[in-house]
């Protein structure tokens, strides 16, 4: 099965309600698409959303790097030399992890196509089921403890709960949320690197001290504060969880070697693929340390390919922040996997299962 073109799209869809985090605020998900094709007539799909704030990528940059970087290397490779495509989209730019992630999906889409096996089977297998929790994004107290009962009444069991705007606030939204769901949703907040770590510290033990049990902590410091991530991982109870200072295996390795964090966030669009994903839920694998798999504002296309991971890695993978899809107002992705609320259930189709993309804008 032969690379015969790399096309890209265009793929838009508002959200229910604006994602607002410490970083930043949206109202649609707009992200580039990658249809490979290939000389028997198969197409793989990969996804990339532009999180500037976050990976530094932007469309632009995205587009850019698989037109003049990617494609030309790739068109004429085999897709069952798989391990040479990886090497090849790799080494074609330091950096750019969400084109590259991206292009490495769609290949890995028409790998399993190839073997005519879903993308879990051929990553080691699992159940095809998973459970995601969703994010309330930032905001009026009122307004959160609202998003979050609904949620909860939803069944979503778990809450993603968006802070980092302002610590005194911060700590009366977790309060007045905690009384409205306790029991009944466990709560993970997000801090998007809102906090200094003398703030991350006073909150997190404010709301420990208060008798509020939170599942985890993510990401209370800026991304490139090891030393803080540290400091406060040592100083409070609550685990915390590193995702914007870890993108590959290499920083995975160093907040693990440095004790700067008690979890890891894997998301595809900071590793730049599935590849890069496995090898970091091995390396806390050997370390025994838990992992969650993430996403950005994704639709199901890029999603699926992580849920598809995340049940093959569901020994080391034991947390789910999928919920990309369902933030959507509607999902133009057929096929792949669908959602019932906070339940994923993953095609048994071969590859990632997708079957039609309404609205996809091709680029010229
Ligand atoms: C969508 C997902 N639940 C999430 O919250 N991801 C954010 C970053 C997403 C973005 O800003 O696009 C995160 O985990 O920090
Ligand atoms: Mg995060």
């Amino acid at each position: 099965m032969k690379i015969t073109d790399i096309k890209l799209g265009m793929l838009r869809v508002p959200l229910k309600t604006p994602f607002k985090t410490a970083l930043r605020t949206v109202n649609q998900v707009e992200d580039v698409v990658v249809v490979i094709e290939t000389d028997t007539g198969h197409k793989g799909y990969g996804e990339a959303p532009p999180t500037a704030v976050i990976t530094g990528d932007t469309h632009g940059s995205i587009i850019e790097a698989i037109r003049t970087l990617i494609r030309p290397k790739l068109i004429g490779m085999k897709v069952e030399n798989l391990n040479d495509i990886l090497a090849t989209i790799s080494q074609s730019a330091v950096r750019n992890s969400s084109a590259k992630a991206a292009v490495e999906i769609a290949v890995y889409d028409l790998f399993a196509q190839f073997y005519d096996a879903p993308l879990y089977k051929i990553l080691g297998g699992g159940e095809p089921t998973l459970s995601t929790d969703i994010t309330i994004s930032v905001d009026y107290i009122d307004k959160m403890v609202a998003d979050s009962v609904v949620a909860v009444e939803r069944g979503f069991e778990s809450l993603k709960i968006k802070v980092g705007k302002d610590i005194g606030v911060d700590i009366e939204r977790v309060k007045a949320i905690y009384g409205a769901v306790e029991g009944r949703a466990l709560l993970r907040l997000d801090a998007n690197q809102g906090w200094t770590p003398k703030e991350a510290v006073y909150a997190i033990r404010t709301l420990e001290d208060a008798g509020i049990k939170l599942e985890l902590v993510e990401q209370p410091v800026k991304a490139a504060d090891l030393a803080g991530m540290k400091y406060v991982t040592e100083r409070v109870y609550t685990p915390v969880m590193a995702d914007e200072s870890g993108f590959g295996p290499r920083e995975v390795i160093e907040l693990i070697q440095m004790r700067a964090a008690d979890i890891i966030n894997i998301k595809l669009m900071k590793t730049g693929g599935i590849a890069n994903a496995m090898k970091i839920a091995d390396i806390c694998g050997v370390y025994d340390m838990q992992c969650m798999i993430g996403c950005m504002l994704e639709t199901s296309i890029s999603v699926s390919a992580a849920a598809h991971l995340a049940v093959a890695k569901a020994n080391i993978i034991t947390k789910v922040d999928l919920d990309g899809p369902s933030l959507c107002q509607f999902n133009p992705v057929k096929g792949a996997i669908e959602f019932d609320d906070s339940e994923i259930r993953i095609s048994d189709a071969p590859g990632l299962g997708i079957t039609q993309i309404d609205g996809l804008e091709m680029l010229p």
